[in-house]
């Protein structure tokens, strides 16, 4: 056995205590073995957090990673004007290879702002597999279904790829890769098709993730048709469970929100793209007090314009408080729940906590910086004033990805290059 200590910081435990402690982490078996003083001389290997916070790895819940190569191409806009004017019109043009390129700058985002696992819904995912396996990170991915506009045969073959996608790479990269099945969002999927598809996803044990509520004009199609909300509809169509996560549940009526937390469905909310896109304000402080899991998520780079999760901590607590109307709201200790232990969860990973047996997924942040200084709450620093730019070093399943901010896995310049590339080709051909 290999190990690892991440030594001579300040842990951050799971009742959000704070304790000078080292980590000792299993590096062949990814996972913590204890958390105590002075565990750095049992180690073949350490990482100095001297000065720094230890923290969970990030939890990215929802988001469309390959979309970095879109950012800044179309912002102001609504959702829906968003989606058919320019970036559904820029999708049509994508390759693998710039889902490869785009996957890889999202995951070096990722890395140096201390996100260690993330959910990826989106095309060509097994390029999505071979960049987080060799980026290091954990990741539930999967590929998104869209039956509007489709013939009957393109749209049973896009749901049936979901399927064939989500048992294929279920397990990959030594098991830090989990699958589930995508439809986009209940009204972008033909009934018919969730009729057909769904039992037998759930025969082959396959959790769902799709987009929920996001915005007013996201419910009239569902009502038109079925006569109902749309979480009611998901739910008669056997789609909530506690295997489920949706991205935004941003227009709830308060039966949704009690139907989540029955079904024990998770909610990941995505409060910069919500604010962007000027979707709404989610009723995150209720869902939170009717026992619905919360989760974080930035949504694509393209809506949001960063991948820093940290950015979602502050703007959570802020919009929580702003949806509610209470300053107590959505405070800080809530945030980093949700960013830690309420995106493994939701995902369906043993992470987002520093205790013995959990995966050694791991953030260094460094804590001397002015904008940090002085220290009176540390789990307030986390959610109104780090920066992803703060951390040092990212540790995930045991492996270090970033030391003393160098990205190890990836040549972070050389998929610069190949991003840009890939981006002006991209936009060329899309406006060609
Ligand atoms: C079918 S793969 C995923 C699909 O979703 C699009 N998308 C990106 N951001 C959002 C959002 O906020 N709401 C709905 N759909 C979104 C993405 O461009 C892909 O086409
Ligand atoms: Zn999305």
């Amino acid at each position: 056995m290999s190990t690892l200590a991440v030594a001579g910081g300040r842990v951050l435990l799971p009742n959000h205590s704070i304790e000078q402690a080292d980590v000792l982490v299993d590096a062949d078996a990814g996972e913590i073995l204890d958390v105590a003083p002075d565990l750095a001389p049992e180690a073949d290997e350490t990482l100095d957090a001297s000065g720094g916070l230890v923290i969970p790895g990030l939890v990215n819940a929802h988001g469309h990673a390959a979309m970095t190569l879109l950012r800044g191409y179309a912002d102001d806009k609504p959702l829906e004007a968003w989606l058919q004017e320019d970036i559904w019109p820029a999708e049509a043009e994508l390759t693998p290879e710039d889902v490869a390129a785009g996957t890889r700058l999202a995951a070096v985002e990722m890395i140096r702002s201390g996100t260690t696992a993330f959910a990826d819904m989106y095309f060509h995912v097994g390029e999505v597999v071979e960049a987080v396996r060799e980026a290091g990170l954990r990741a539930r991915v999967g590929h998104g279904v869209v039956t509007v506009g489709k013939d009957e045969e393109a749209a049973r073959a896009d749901f049936a790829e979901s399927l064939s996608v989500a048992e294929e790479y279920d397990g990959a990269a030594d098991g830090r890769i989990r699958t589930a099945v995508m439809p986009h969002a209940p009204h972008t999927v033909g009934t018919g098709y969730f009729e057909e598809f769904v039992p037998a996803a759930r025969e082959a044990g396959l959790p769902f993730h799709f987009h929920l509520n996001e915005t007013e004009a996201y419910l009239d199609p569902v009502a038109e048709e079925a006569g109902v909300r749309p979480t009611e509809y998901a739910d008669d169509l056997g789609l909530l469970a506690e295997d489920t996560w949706v991205a935004h549940g941003v227009h709830l009526d308060s039966g949704e929100v009690d139907r989540l937390a029955e079904s024990d469905t998770a909610v990941v909310h995505c409060p910069a793209s919500n604010m962007k896109l000027a979707s709404g304000m989610a009723p995150v402080q209720a869902m939170l007090d009717a026992g619905v899991p919360v989760a974080l998520g930035t949504d694509g780079a393209a809506s949001n314009n960063d991948l820093d999760l940290f950015g979602e901590l502050r703007d959570a607590a802020m919009l929580g408080k702003l949806a509610a109307d209470d300053a107590e709201a959505v405070d800080a200790d809530a945030a980093v729940r949700m960013a830690t232990e309420g995106g493994a969860e939701a995902l369906g990973f043993d992470g987002g906590r520093i205790e013995a047996g959990a995966k050694a997924d791991l953030a260094v942040v460094d804590l001397e910086a002015a904008h940090l200084t002085p220290q009176h709450d540390l789990v307030s620093h986390l959610t109104y004033a780090v920066r992803g730019s703060d951390v040092r070093h990212t540790v995930c399943d045991g492996a270090v990805l970033m030391r003393d901010r160098e990205v190890l896995t990836l040549d972070e310049e050389a998929v610069r290059e190949r991003a840009e590339e890939a981006a002006s080709e991209l936009v060329a051909r899309a406006e060609d």
